[in-house]
């Protein structure tokens, strides 16, 4: 099982910019909201994703609540990634925690 982590943490892990965002939200979801920098993950893009990311790379989940999540990271890891965490509470929890680090609409990822 992978580890979760709280929004806390995870807002420490996203100010250290030390980890990808993975956002497995539907795409509608994303587009309208999201943390900072995440990219989205779909079924439809998992193919792309797995053969270019690197494992060793550390990787954030989140879904809407921290439900989903927890299986996405699961299945990360039995791909072979190393650091995978879940982000507990998920974006739901996180954009009214965080107001400030929500990016919003067309906005282009920070960097
Ligand atoms: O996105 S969720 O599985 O936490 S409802």
């Amino acid at each position: 099982m992978s580890e979760r982590i709280g929004p806390e943490q995870g807002l420490e892990i996203l100010q250290d910019g030390r980890a990808l965002f993975i956002d497995v939200r539907d795409p509608e979801s994303h587009r309208q909201a999201r943390i900072p920098g995440a990219l989205p993950l779909s079924q439809a893009g998992l193919e792309a994703f797995l053969a270019a990311t690197d494992r060793a790379h550390p990787l954030v989940v989140y879904c809407y609540h921290g439900h989903s999540s927890q299986s996405a990271s699961d299945f990360l890891s039995e791909q072979g990634f190393q650091a995978v965490v879940s982000l507990d509470g998920g974006f739901e929890y996180w954009r009214r925690a965080y107001p400030d680090q929500v990016e919003t609409g067309d906005d282009l990822p920070a960097g």
